[in-house]
């Protein structure tokens, strides 16, 4: 009998790709595939704060279900937000729409960061339970947990809302290099809490987010934000789920990323996947890397652009296949459908 078959479950081969154990299809899921694309998403949404909706675990739940159930994906992934830990360890933070996070009164200096208070576990009940409910309705299709990577929780925390080039957090490393590892453990800490609290109560896999990780030199990110990063992971310890880093722009580092304890790396659209897989070493799993400029395009341009990715994939011991960042909101919804089709189609 095949290994995992033992207790009648059906192995995912998401969960085994991750493992580096390519099946006869390529798994599929989308990053931010819980959204405004879909026309439920805004029904459920409408009228209700986007924070709100994440601490409400009917709701949440109900949204982490919503793609699963219409495109058919490989892996649900909890619907949140990477600033929630912030949130509940009492930074006052908002989501403004079409913006992103904000906070009124950023943490710039050394005493802003000493005011910092760590996150009471209890806080963290209400996304316990949004995982508990969306697990029992999931059956063999695994939930993903994540968490924002301490750079670019930092970032947001230090610009006080999304920035071109993360410039004054930049700057902040060097000007005050205490502070600046202090608040970076912060954010790891918080933001381990939040992936510990999502994998405990039933999440069988787990994204870390480094959204802005592509404004960093490979110096800085190697010397003052991979041990940050390494941090939050390690959060996870003694929990058997399979880990996966992405990042926006990490090309230049991402040789570095297996070294941060994950099984698989995601990729963005600016390199092909066997040029990833191969500055990976060859044998670490890669997800992604549709360009998602490529989903409003004519099929058959898109669909030349999915088998070349599947054909790069082949590459690295196993492949996940997802975009190479979130899903735009303005994406049809059948254009994902009609992705998920294609890639469980090909062999
Ligand atoms: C940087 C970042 C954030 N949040 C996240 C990141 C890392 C990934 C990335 O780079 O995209 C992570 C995130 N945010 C959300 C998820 C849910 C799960 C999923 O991927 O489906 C995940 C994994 C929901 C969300 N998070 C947000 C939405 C949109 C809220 C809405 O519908 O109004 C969703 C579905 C809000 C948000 N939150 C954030 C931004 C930039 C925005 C967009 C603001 C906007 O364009 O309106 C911060």
């Amino acid at each position: 009998m095949r290994p995992g078959w033992e207790d009648g479950r059906v192995p995912s081969p998401f969960l085994s790709a991750l493992r580096g154990d390519r099946g006869d299809v390529t798994p599929i899921w989308f990053m931010r595939q819980a959204g405004r694309s879909l026309p439920e998403y805004r029904a459920s949404r409408a009228g209700i704060d986007m924070l709100d909706a994440c601490l409400t675990p009917e709701l949440a739940a109900e949204i982490t279900l919503q793609p699963v159930r219409r495109h058919g994906v490989d892996a649900a992934i909890l619907f949140s937000d990477i600033v929630i830990p912030v949130l509940l360890a009492g930074v006052p933070v908002r989501i403004v729409p079409g913006r992103g996070p904000v906070l009124d009164e950023p943490i710039r200096t050394a005493s802003d960061v000493l005011r910092l208070r760590p996150i009471d576990p209890d806080a963290l009940a209400p996304i316990a339970e949004a995982v508990r409910l969306a697990v029992a309705e999931l059956g063999d299709t695994p939930l993903i947990a994540f968490g924002g990577a301490p750079f670019t929780l930092a970032s947001y925390l230090v610009e006080g809302g999304p920035s071109k080039d993360q410039l004054r957090a930049r700057s902040m490393m060097y000007a005050d290099p205490h502070a600046w590892a202090a608040l970076l453990n912060w954010c790891a800490d918080v933001t381990g809490a939040f992936l510990r609290a999502q994998v405990e109560a039933g999440a069988g896999a787990a994204q870390l987010f480094d959204s802005w990780i592509g404004s960093l030199s490979r110096r800085d990110y190697q010397r003052r934000v991979a041990p940050h990063s390494k941090r939050a992971l390690d959060a996870l310890r003694g929990l058997d789920v399979p880990k996966i880093h992405f990042g926006v722009g990490s090309g230049e580092v991402l040789d570095l990323l297996p070294g941060l304890g994950v099984d698989a790396v995601g990729v963005d659209w600016r390199i092909p996947l066997d040029e990833a897989s191969a500055r990976l070493g060859g044998g670490v799993p890669v997800q992604g890397n549709i360009d998602p400029a490529l989903l409003a395009a004519p099929w058959s341009v898109l669909s030349a652009h999915l088998d070349d990715v599947l054909d790069r994939g082949l590459a690295a011991p196993a492949h996940v296949a997802n975009l190479g960042h979130g899903v735009p909101p303005e994406t049809d919804p059948g254009v994902l459908t009609r992705i998920v089709e294609h890639v469980h189609a090909r062999r």
